[in-house]
């Protein structure tokens, strides 16, 4: 098959040839140039049936590569890498990786329902006359793109657009991720603003620990709604999903977001509200998020005082650990939000009012250790659609801790843990029996973390007995305490009465 290269030589000289004759004519017969100018364009057009697109690197604004020079340069870098002879390695901005792209007059083919086209990356000599230190900087870039004009509606209707879809789609695998927050550090008068470092937490759902079937739930929830946008255009549903995490310290709520961040490979906003102003603050905040993003809140139960009224009642009728344990988390969100204004519709709206919608494609997650103590409607389904709750660490999940941190798949030890964890009951977070099953020098082998972690799971166990029995011991105490002070207050009223009926007799014999 002959390249365009060659079939432009052929052409090409064909065309000069015409060219030639037609400046020859011109001259000669100059009074008849206006009338033969329209047939010398048609016949230029018989010998050359191909159409060219050009699509410069720079297309004028601030100096700001163009969209859709980047689209394309993405798009044939993978074609480019297996088929061009000479490439050109670049690394573009916000690129975690290399980008290999064809070199200057290199030309490759590529076929789209049936059609053929062919794409050229060329230079050409800026028009600057002044001396420059960088030759290449005076040097314009442009992919050209030329095609049969038979095939003209094809490619306009469709080719550019999917080339243009499918370079997006590369260039955003090929992106460097972010991890953004608004911290304190980066403000805007009063109000802080989104910084960010790039994103590289380790934790995938194959390295997290939890059931098989939950994951594969939560995997494919995740698949479906990055696939919806026309399904959430078609239902009237703003491009969003909201999960709530929900579960003890160390179950791998946190964890949980990196996984699902990297599987969809998008960006995360750890949004601190305690830091926000005020709910205007807080939608300019969510304005400057982008798509592809989780906007994730952490200990949602402590951030400022959202489940205001309905906690204090509650509060009252709490008792035990998880009363102290809130009192702690609220004493010390309401000593760090004195100057936050945020206020629970703020938050509603920011999660589904009109401004949410903007930008599409998100992911918003709350988490928290006291689901009870949010308020219904911050939760409901619409706003918190997936409810996940993240646990202690059952036998399943152990063994993916096993194979991550021991890359042990199988041991005689680990019937006696499946015996602690699901007979006994044993309640351990999966960061306690990662921490366990670390190995502590170079000497430790598996079956030493794995002794280690059997033995921690008996004193667990021992500990919960003692905890059950303490508590049994001080609820007594508190009722016996309790009753002491009934029967105190029974003795002084019974006494009371007494002075009474004594005072009332002495006034009789009066
Ligand atoms: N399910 C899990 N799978 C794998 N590792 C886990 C899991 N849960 C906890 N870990 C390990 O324990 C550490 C703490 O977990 P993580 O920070 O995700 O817990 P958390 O539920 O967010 O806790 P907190 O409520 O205190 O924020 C992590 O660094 C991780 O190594
Ligand atoms: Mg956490």
């Amino acid at each position: 098959m002959a390249t365009m290269g060659q079939y432009w030589t052929n052409t090409g000289s064909a065309l000069a040839t015409l060219m030639f004759v037609y400046t020859i004519f011109k001259q000669c017969f100059p009074q008849f140039g206006d009338y033969l100018e329209p047939f010398f364009h048609r016949l230029f057009g018989f010998f050359n049936p191909y159409i060219q697109i050009t699509f410069h690197e720079y297309s004028g604004e601030h100096f700001k590569r163009s969209e859709a020079y980047l689209g394309i340069q993405s798009y044939l870098s993978k074609d480019s890498s297996a088929r061009a002879k000479k490439l050109k390695a670049n690394t573009t901005k916000g690129s975690k990786s290399l980008v290999l792209s064809m070199d200057d007059k290199e030309e490759i083919t590529d076929d789209f329902e049936g059609v053929r086209v062919w794409w050229q990356s060329k230079k050409e000599k800026g028009t600057r006359q002044s001396f420059s230190f960088y030759p290449e900087a005076d040097e314009k870039r442009f992919y050209m793109l030329r095609f049969h004009r038979r095939d003209r509606e094809v490619i306009i209707d469709r080719y550019l657009d999917h080339v243009m879809r499918e370079g997006k789609t590369i260039e955003l695998k090929n992106r460097e991720r972010k991890l953004y927050s608004n911290t304190p550090g980066q403000s805007h008068g009063n109000n802080t603003k989104w910084s960010h470092v790039s994103f590289e937490h380790p934790a995938t759902f194959d390295t997290l620990a939890m059931e098989e079937t939950k994951k594969e739930e939560i995997k494919s929830d995740l698949v479906k709604f990055s696939k919806s946008k026309d399904y959430y255009k078609k239902i009237g549903k703003a491009w969003k999903r909201g999960y709530l995490l929900f579960g003890p310290p160390g179950t791998g709520k946190s964890t949980m977001i990196a996984a699902m961040a990297n599987f969809l490979e998008y960006d995360v906003y750890d949004l601190e509200l305690t830091t926000v102003k005020d709910n205007t603050h807080l939608r300019r905040l969510l304005i400057e998020t982008s798509a592809k993003s989780i906007i994730v809140i952490e200990d949602i139960d402590c951030s400022l005082n959202l489940t205001g009224q309905r906690k204090k009642k509650e509060e009252e009728e709490e008792d035990g650990d998880d009363k102290n344990a809130i009192e702690k988390k609220m004493m010390k969100s309401e000593g760090e939000n004195k100057e936050s204004k945020v206020t629970l519709s703020g938050l509603l709206n920011f999660i589904d009012g009109l401004w949410s919608a903007c930008g599409g494609e998100r992911i918003i997650v709350f988490t928290t250790n006291f689901v009870d103590k949010l308020d219904p409607a911050l939760i409901r389904k619409g706003r918190m659609d997936k409810h996940i709750e993240m646990s202690y660490c059952c036998f399943e999940a152990f063994k993916v801790l096993a194979k991550n941190y021991l890359d042990v798949e199988e041991s005689e030890l680990f019937d006696e843990i499946k015996r602690l964890l699901e007979v006994e009951e044993i309640k351990m977070t999966p960061a306690d029996v990662g921490e366990n099953l670390l190995p502590k020098s170079e000497k430790e082998g598996a079956e030493t973390c794995l002794m280690r972690l059997i033995e921690a799971l008996k004193e667990e166990k021992e500990e919960a007995k003692r905890k059950v029995e303490e508590d049994a011991k001080q609820k007594k105490e508190e009722e016996e305490e309790r009753q002491r002070k009934r029967e105190k207050k029974a003795e002084k009223e019974a006494e009371k009465e007494k002075k009474k009926k004594i005072e009332e007799n002495g006034e009789e014999e009066c």
